[in-house]
């Protein structure tokens, strides 16, 4: 599903390389942690992911294609493709937490039957269906990674992202995120999630990649937050 071949960025003005000869495969339906101290390069795996940046060597492919060359037209047909949720929420906070659930379908042009069966079903995959009218200042921490969480998934993604999904959260709520996503995984979502939560890495035992200075120092199926050894 995603698979970096000795990708390497260094940022525009920048000596140092924020990814350095990362190999990477990720396969459909896994669940993969991203781990490493701040600044270790995670960010900027999920944003050539997403083909927010382009390598500057090396290849990166999602579903099969080579999306570094992609040209840019195609580029919105590649973020479609994959959902992402960040610590910070990023909810409209003039709509309502249904309202915000479909606009994510709105532009992508989806129909309003599509739009009335899809909105109500993925908020209640995400134990929201009685709050579809509340807005998000009315809502807690939670419960508003979980609106933001179905406007990341209601329209299927093969991929989920997850930048510190559980930042803002305490340790129960985040917990009940982990949940979520592992819920999310089990539709058959890939998903990947760049965290410092050490406890939830412990308790969850999926795979973990760990970046140090832009390369990969551990890649452990089941692993833990800190290395074992
Ligand atoms: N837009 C940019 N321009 C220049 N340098 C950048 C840019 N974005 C990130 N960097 C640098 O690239 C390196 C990797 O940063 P990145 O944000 O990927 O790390 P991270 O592991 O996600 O960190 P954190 O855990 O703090 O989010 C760092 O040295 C950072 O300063």
């Amino acid at each position: 599903m995603i698979r970096f071949e000795k990708v390497s960025k260094t940022y525009p003005g920048q000596t140092k390389a924020a990814l350095d000869q990362v190999s990477v495969d990720i396969e459909k339906g896994e669940f993969v942690f991203l781990v490493g101290s701040s600044g270790s390069g995670k960010s900027t795996f999920l944003r050539l992911v997403l083909r927010e940046y382009q390598s500057t060597e090396g290849r990166v492919y999602v579903a099969g294609k080579q999306i570094n060359r992609l040209a840019s037209w195609k580029i919105p047909r590649l973020r479609r493709q994959i959902g992402t949720v960040f610590q910070d929420f990023r909810l409209l906070s003039n709509k309502t937490v249904a309202e915000n659930v479909a606009f994510a379908l709105q532009v992508i042009g989806k129909s309003r039957s599509e739009i009335e069966r899809l909105v109500p079903e993925t908020l209640e995959l995400v134990g929201l269906g009685d709050k579809a009218d509340r807005m998000p200042d009315e809502l807690s921490g939670g419960e508003q990674q979980r609106v933001a969480i179905a406007r990341a998934f209601v329209n299927r993604p093969m991929i989920l992202i997850a930048d510190e999904p559980t930042g803002n959260l305490d340790p129960t709520t985040s917990l009940d995120i982990m949940k979520l996503l592992d819920r999310i995984n089990r539709t058959g979502t890939t998903v990947i999630m760049a965290t410092h939560d050490a406890g939830i890495v412990d308790q969850m035992r999926k795979r973990v990649v760990e970046l140090e200075h832009g390369r990969v120092v551990r890649d452990e199926a089941r692993g833990v937050y800190g290395n074992e050894n």
